[in-house]
């Protein structure tokens, strides 16, 4: 089946296939990402909002936190948010793109810079991207995850929100493995381990356990 064109995308999805550039992610300060050197590169921003909660699936699997990730209109998994528009900062960009794809309520949930996590390039896609954290309580999280529904773009961007497993059952595969072997839109994958890291929910040792 051959791709029937991406329309506007073509100038930032270069690549065919999903994961064809595995590990093209080079890391760059927040700073100098919004400095003159990549000032023509596209940007886009996408957020990790999460709640830690304690609760053990029968008396086995720790839950540790709820992620909120998306089922995206690409049929790849990803988190909320999007593309800078011209003339908007990467923070103002998520921000907005939160709003439209996950109703966010930005008087109780504004991302601030201080929850840029990580900034990087993705040379095949002539793309910088920044990815933001921010830990919110168990309630707010529910709170947020039901307005989802009635979000804007609910239904046509962003197809339903999942929260990944982030146990390995006894196996070795069901849980966090498996929910990572599946395909994930740009370095969506790679955010979400270092979200894992960056916070703490997931120690080294078990993150390694899931790289394939
Ligand atoms: O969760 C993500 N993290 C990092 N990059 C992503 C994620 N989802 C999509 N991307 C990449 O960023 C680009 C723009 O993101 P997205 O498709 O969400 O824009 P939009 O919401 O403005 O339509 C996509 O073409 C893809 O390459
Ligand atoms: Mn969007
Ligand atoms: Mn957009
Ligand atoms: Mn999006």
């Amino acid at each position: 089946m051959t791709d029937i064109g991406w329309g506007n995308l073509a100038q930032y999805e270069h690549y065919g296939r999903v994961g064809d550039i595995k590990e093209d992610f080079d890391i760059i300060s927040y700073e100098d990402s919004k400095g003159e050197l990549y000032s023509s590169f596209k940007h886009a921003s996408h957020a990790m909002l999460f709640a830690r909660n304690d609760t053990v699936l029968w008396d086995l699997y720790k839950s540790r936190a709820a992620i909120m990730m998306q089922m995206r209109f690409d049929g790849l998994l990803g988190f909320p948010g999007g593309l800078v528009d011209p003339g908007e900062n990467p923070l103002d960009g998520v921000n907005r793109e939160l709003e439209e794809e996950i109703g966010l309520d930005l008087c109780k949930h504004k991302l601030q810079n201080s929850d840029q996590v990580v900034s990087f390039v993705n040379k095949s896609k002539n793309l910088v991207l920044h990815f933001y954290g921010k830990e919110v309580t168990v309630n707010d999280f529910s709170e947020i995850e039901m307005k989802t529904l009635s979000a804007p773009d609910y239904g046509n961007e962003t197809l339903g929100m999942i929260r990944p497993p982030l146990y390995t059952m006894g196996d070795g595969y069901r849980g966090l493995p498996a929910f990572l072997s599946n395909s994930y839109a740009g370095n969506s994958r790679q955010e979400l381990l270092i979200g894992l890291q960056h916070f703490k929910i997931l120690e080294q040792d078990e993150i390694e356990k899931t790289r394939r």
